[in-house]
């Protein structure tokens, strides 16, 4: 049955499609500002291998069978036609940070929040200018990646739910589940979990219930649109569906959860396209009117070659790809 073959027989089949991307970003988030990653080829379409340089090979297994899967299964049945998205707003001065709300069209807005080495009074000034930009009506959730404790996140939770005149909620505040459960209790905005799932030893039997109000779920790192719908289920609460910053391909697998979900009560973390200065089709997903379309969209052979990365990521990707594919192997046999 060729027809049933994919990336996922070998390490050898896998590099044989591989295309290493490169893309610079416009504004720079999580430290990074070019990023890139693989692109694999299969018999439902492509899928996106691109976890951070800093993960162990360990780590990126479940971006690996994300990807397999997306080359070789595609996707459930959509249950909608269009996903509401926030704009994600990085780390940047208050009058960008206002223009890049501004431009968007979205109704929803995320706020990097807690950086390393940032004041609380930069925090403040760059969402009470997202608000200015949003006005009334638009919703504004921040995201801390686990950054305070308790004793700092109740302080700074509540100047920031006064900046933003109302935080619809707030992204992983501190490390552990214990924490996000004791700080429910003494802060008024909802709470949402991030790392929390994905950095799970095991995150299909995470229960949110009295420690978080929203699961924040990505494909990648939970190891595919399937895998993520279990553990949204599992974890018992509302799920916003979240990007790493992906490439269109890794969007559109995105889009595919959003889509596929039961229950779709915010918007989700999709809105990453602009971070990007190119992509890898000719019409990627970016919001119009708040949304994104639940369209199947493939990678354009030019824009692969336009964004082709040079000889030294090319020469790592094929490594770690390599690397990462002879370990999902040996967990896929063991688990048989
Ligand atoms: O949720 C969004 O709007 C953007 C995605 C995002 O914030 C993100 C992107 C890459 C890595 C980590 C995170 C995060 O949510 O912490
Ligand atoms: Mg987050």
């Amino acid at each position: 049955m060729t027809e049933d073959r994919g990336p996922a027989d070998s390490p050898a089949e896998l590099l044989a499609g591989a295309r290493v991307f490169s893309v610079p970003m416009v504004h720079r988030f999580r430290g990074v500002t070019v990023r890139e990653g693989v692109l694999l080829p299969g018999p439902a379409g492509w899928g996106e291998f691109a976890p951070f340089r800093d993960y162990s090979d360990e780590q990126c297994v479940p971006w690996l069978r994300a990807a397999i899967e997306s080359a070789t299964v595609g996707w459930p049945e959509p249950r909608r036609d269009r996903v509401p998205v926030n704009i994600i707003v990085p780390v940047i001065d208050p009058a960008r940070a206002a223009d890049l709300v501004a431009a968007s069209g979205c109704r929803t807005a995320k706020v990097k929040v807690a950086d390393p080495g940032m004041e609380l009074a930069a925090d403040l000034d760059r969402v009470a200018a997202v608000r200015r930009a949003l006005g009334p009506t638009g919703a504004i959730r921040i995201d801390a990646n686990g950054a305070w404790t308790v004793a700092e996140a109740i302080p700074a939770i509540a100047r920031l739910d006064e900046a933003a005149e109302g935080l619809e909620y707030v992204e992983q505040p501190c490390r552990t589940l214990a924490e996000l459960a004791e700080l429910r209790l003494r802060v008024r905005p909802k709470i949402a979990a991030d790392e929390s799932i994905r950095g799970a030893a095991d995150p299909a039997a995470v229960r949110l219930a009295d420690a978080a109000d929203v699961a924040i779920v990505k494909v990648a790192p939970l190891g595919g649109v399937r895998a993520a719908l279990r553990i949204a289920q599992g974890a018992g609460v509302p799920a916003v569906v979240s990007s790493a910053v992906d490439s269109a391909v890794g969007l559109t697998a995105g889009i595919a959860l959003a889509a596929a979900l039961p229950e779709l009560p915010y918007a989700c973390g999709l809105g990453t396209g602009v971070l990007l200065a190119d992509d890898v089709c000719g019409r990627p997903p970016r919001p119009v009117d708040g949304a994104l379309e639940v369209v199947t969209r493939a990678p354009d052979p030019d824009r692969i070659d336009e964004v082709a990365a040079g000889a030294e990521a090319t020469a790592y990707w094929r490594d770690r790809l390599r690397r990462v594919a002879l370990i999902t192997q040996a967990l896929t046999q063991g688990r048989t």
